[in-house]
């Protein structure tokens, strides 16, 4: 499962966050403050804080187990934080829990479809639950529009292809026009197509809308989000723009080995350089933002240094994750 790629233990070695905001001016639609739960005694998120404004596109990211699923059920009012405050579009989820849930549009990971409804039976029953009344039919119909079910809303929920159902999902997270979307992992399992075709519709939902998606896919981040927030162990360990990340994963990584050790400011005379990680026995691993093996060479002679090996790394999610967040 790509999902598993994102190992934890990459995550331990995350030292600080990294502080990023594209806080302007804009009102918050989402602010965490503060916010742990208990699951009996396990903490599952620990003191998180942060916000999200309005018509950002945020994409919400960690290891297996790392909080993401919990703290979107926080703040769409499904389960109640052990301590702390989170505000939708100012309001208190305490206090106006049912306002806010009008105000938002929730697909969560495992999505509760009811597979004996047909799909625009289900679609109309939850408009129904959203009181939309004379616009019923009409937003049923439109929904079926957005997310492309023309040919499958006749069918039952039971007999749609998982992406489908994803579909039927995000068209009842989207049915009665909430201004904040959250999304639980929305591509997980489907097939290639079925992603793009997922994707762009978030996106072009997200040209309106504040939109917090978890995922595993770092792709899905950079083709969707603006913003990436990481969380560990329900702690936040990255707050980042999203062309960061980019920028991180067009960079090259090499590893190298010498007959003796290197010193910083020796690496430090090659241009384009951005971090170097000593490894045991005289290897070192370095990142650049071009391919600079001739440097290393020139580097090597000029200072009498016999480099035994180098190799050219792949960036994995691993290494890319790794440099993020050190
Ligand atoms: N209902 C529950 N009862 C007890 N523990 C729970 C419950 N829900 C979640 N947890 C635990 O809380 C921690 C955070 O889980 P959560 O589902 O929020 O993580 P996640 O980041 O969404 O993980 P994944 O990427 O695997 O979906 C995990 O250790 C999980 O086992």
């Amino acid at each position: 499962m790509i999902r598993d790629l994102l190992s934890a233990s990459i995550f331990d070695k995350i030292p600080q966050i990294q502080s990023f905001s594209t806080r302007n001016k804009k009102p918050m639609s989402i602010q965490v403050k503060d916010v742990s739960k208990f699951y009996g005694k396990q903490k599952a998120l620990d003191t998180l804080s942060f916000e999200i404004s309005d018509a950002e596109v945020v994409g919400f990211l960690g290891p297996n187990g790392a909080g993401k699923s919990t703290m979107m059920k926080i703040i769409t009012g499904f389960l109640p934080q052990s301590s702390g405050d989170v505000f939708v579009n100012g309001l208190n989820i305490e206090k106006h829990s049912l306002e806010i849930r009008k105000q938002i549009g929730y697909l969560p990971e495992h999505n509760p479809l009811y597979l004996d409804l047909y799909v625009k039976e289900y679609l109309e029953y939850v408009a129904g639950i959203y009181k939309l009344g004379r616009n019923k039919k009409k937003r049923v119909d439109e929904m079926i529009e957005l997310t492309g079910l023309g040919l499958e809303q006749k069918k039952k929920i039971g007999a749609l292809s998982k992406g489908y159902r994803q579909r039927v999902g995000l068209a009842q997270a989207l049915i009665h026009d909430p201004k904040v979307l959250i999304l639980d992992e929305p591509t997980t399992g489907l097939d290639p197509n079925q992603l793009v075709e997922v994707r762009q519709l978030i996106q072009n939902i997200g040209k309106e809308k504040t939109v917090m998606l978890s995922t595993h896919i770092m792709q899905e981040v950079e083709a969707i989000c603006e913003r990436v927030l990481i969380i560990n162990k329900g702690k936040l360990v990255a707050d980042q723009a999203a062309n960061h990340i980019h920028s991180i994963k067009e960079s090259h990584v090499f590893e190298l080995q010498f007959t003796c050790p290197v010193s910083n400011s020796q690496f430090q005379t090659i241009a384009g350089i951005t971090h170097v990680e000593t490894l045991t026995n005289n290897r070192y691993q370095i990142s650049a933002t071009n391919d600079v093996r001739e440097q290393i060479f020139q580097m090597a002679v000029s200072n009498n240094l016999i480099l035994i090996e180098m190799k050219s790394q792949e960036r994995n999610l691993e290494s890319l994750f790794h440099e993020l967040t050190r």
